[in-house]
């Protein structure tokens, strides 16, 4: 490796490392659940390994994988979901991190809801995601069946990804989320979670 992927390498597992902390800190990532990567600058996708708890990560539970989820070094097993993280890098050129994670408010809400989506409507917070800017939008987050087959779950997924700016759920598993680095995902993210739980509590309330 040249110290050029090197470097980059480094950089993308710190920044893998810190979202896997502040991940478990929101309490989205319970047991070995979620899973986190991003695009280094020669085009390798860094993620972490499967089966890691996301907030006691090291650099050494980050590995690579090509935009067909094809780990570099073939006895590194990257994480179960991994083709749907490279799914986002092939369609968006512009995504540098993806995030998944297990919150409660995603999993009880994908779990409950009958109709295809969760409809975010009213709430300035939706401004986080692209292209929104005013609270006076609706908001759309697509709802997917749950599936072990994961190359088959990303072919139900890939006709949606012209529209959803807020990323998209899986049912009674968890959220997916992107944007041009971890830091924009990070919000992103944290933005989804906290409009998850403002509609879950507000069904709690009856409204
Ligand atoms: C313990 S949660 C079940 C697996 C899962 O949904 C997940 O997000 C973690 O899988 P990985 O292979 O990335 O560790
Ligand atoms: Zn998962």
């Amino acid at each position: 490796m040249t110290d050029n992927a090197t470097t980059g390498f480094v950089r993308g597992a710190q920044d893998i490392v810190r979202a896997g902390q502040r991940l478990d800190a929101r309490g989205w990532v319970p047991a070995t659940a979620g899973n986190i990567s991003c695009r280094l600058p020669d085009g390798r996708i860094a993620i972490t390994r499967s089966g890691c708890h996301k907030g006691f990560l090291s650099e050494a539970d980050v590995i690579t994988v090509d935009l067909a989820g094809q780990p570099h070094q073939p006895q590194n097993r990257p994480s179960a979901e991994t083709l749907l993280h490279c799914q986002v890098y092939r369609l968006l050129p512009n995504v540098g991190a993806v995030l998944h994670g297990h919150s409660v408010a995603s999993t009880v809400l994908s779990m409950t809801e009958p109709s295809d989506a969760i409809v975010l409507e009213g709430y300035e917070v939706q401004k986080v995601f692209e292209g929104q800017s005013t609270h006076d939008a609706t908001v759309r987050v697509p709802l997917f069946a749950n599936d072990q087959d994961i190359a088959r779950l990303a072919r139900e997924v890939e006709p949606f990804f012209a529209d959803m700016p807020a990323g998209y759920i899986i049912r009674g598993h968890g959220v997916y989320v992107w944007g041009k680095n971890m830091d924009a995902a990070l919000a992103r993210l944290e933005g989804l979670e906290f409009l998850l739980a403002c509609v879950l509590e507000r069904r709690k309330l009856g409204k």
